[in-house]
C-alpha cells in the first residue's frame, strides 16, 4: 500500500461525509438552493486565486526544471479550465461570474486558504503537496460518486460540472499529484510523514466545512446579522 493509499483510507470518514452532504448531493439531483450556489462561486472564486499563488510559492521553491514545468502548467490550467465548472453554477443561476467576483472570504474559505498558505511559506515540498492533495482528490471522487448515483442526462442542470470532475484530466490531476506525493514521502523522515498526514486531513476537514460554508451561506458575526 502505498503512502497515499494509507492517506485515503485514513480519512475514509470525511470523503463519505463530503458525498453524503446536501450540497454535493444537490449538485447530483439538479436542486441547490441559488443563494448557496451564489456563496460558494464567490469563496470559490477566491479559492482558486490563492490555489494558483501557492503553486507559485512551490514552483518558487523548485530545483528541478521539470517541476518548474509541472506548477507553471497547473497554474494555467486553473486559469483556463477549472472556471469552467464556476461558469456552470452562474449559468444555472442567471448571475454573471464578474459579479461574484472580489467579495470578502466568510471564515471556513478564509481558514482553509490560510491553511494552506502557512503549509506553503514554512513547509516542504512535501508539505505542501499534502496540503493541496484533498482539493483535486475529493472533487474528483465527487465526480465518481455522481456519475454512478445519478448518472445525468445532457440536460441536466449541472452535467457540466459532473463531467469536468468525472472526467479523465480531473483523475489525470489527481493521481499525478499522488505520484509525487508518494515520492516525497517515500524520501521524508517518520516525523516528516506524521505532519504530512496532519496537513492531509485538515484539508480534507476543511474541503467538507467548505461545502458546508457555502449551503448555509456562513458570514464573519456582526451586530447587525445578530440583531435581525
Ligand atoms: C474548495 C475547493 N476545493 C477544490 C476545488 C477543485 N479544484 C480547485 S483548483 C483544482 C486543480 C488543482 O490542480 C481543483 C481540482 C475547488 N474548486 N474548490
Amino acid at each position: 500500500m502505498t503512502f497515499t493509499d494509507n492517506l485515503r483510507k485514513e480519512n475514509e470518514d470525511i470523503f463519505q461525509l463530503i458525498f453524503e452532504h446536501p450540497f454535493v448531493k444537490g449538485i447530483g439531483k439538479g436542486e441547490v438552493p441559488e443563494e448557496a450556489l451564489a456563496h460558494y462561486i464567490k469563496a470559490d472564486f477566491e479559492y482558486l486565486n490563492a490555489f494558483m499563488r501557492i503553486y507559485g510559492i512551490a514552483l518558487s521553491k523548485s530545483k528541478k526544471r521539470e517541476d518548474i514545468n509541472y506548477f507553471h502548467k497547473k497554474i494555467n490550467f486553473i486559469l483556463h479550465d477549472e472556471i469552467h465548472p464556476h461558469h456552470n453554477f452562474c449559468d444555472h443561476i442567471g448571475v454573471g461570474y464578474e459579479e461574484l467576483q472580489g467579495h470578502p472570504l466568510p471564515p471556513t474559505a478564509d481558514h482553509y486558504i490560510k491553511h494552506m498558505m502557512y503549509h506553503a511559506q514554512s513547509g516542504t515540498q512535501a508539505e505542501i503537496l499534502a496540503a493541496l492533495l484533498p482539493c483535486p482528490w475529493t472533487y474528483w471522487e465527487i465526480g465518481l460518486e455522481l456519475m454512478k448515483q445519478y448518472n445525468p442526462a445532457k440536460d441536466h442542470p449541472f452535467y457540466d460540472w459532473i463531467n469536468f470532475y468525472a472526467g479523465e484530466r480531473s483523475e489525470n490531476t489527481t493521481l499525478e499529484l499522488r505520484r509525487r506525493l508518494d515520492k516525497l514521502a517515500s524520501e521524508a523522515s517518520t516525523e516528516e510523514q506524521i505532519n504530512m498526514k496532519d496537513v492531509f486531513k485538515k484539508s480534507c476537514q476543511l474541503e467538507l466545512k467548505f461545502w458546508e460554508m457555502a449551503y448555509i451561506c456562513e458570514e464573519w458575526p456582526s451586530k447587525r446579522k445578530v440583531n435581525n
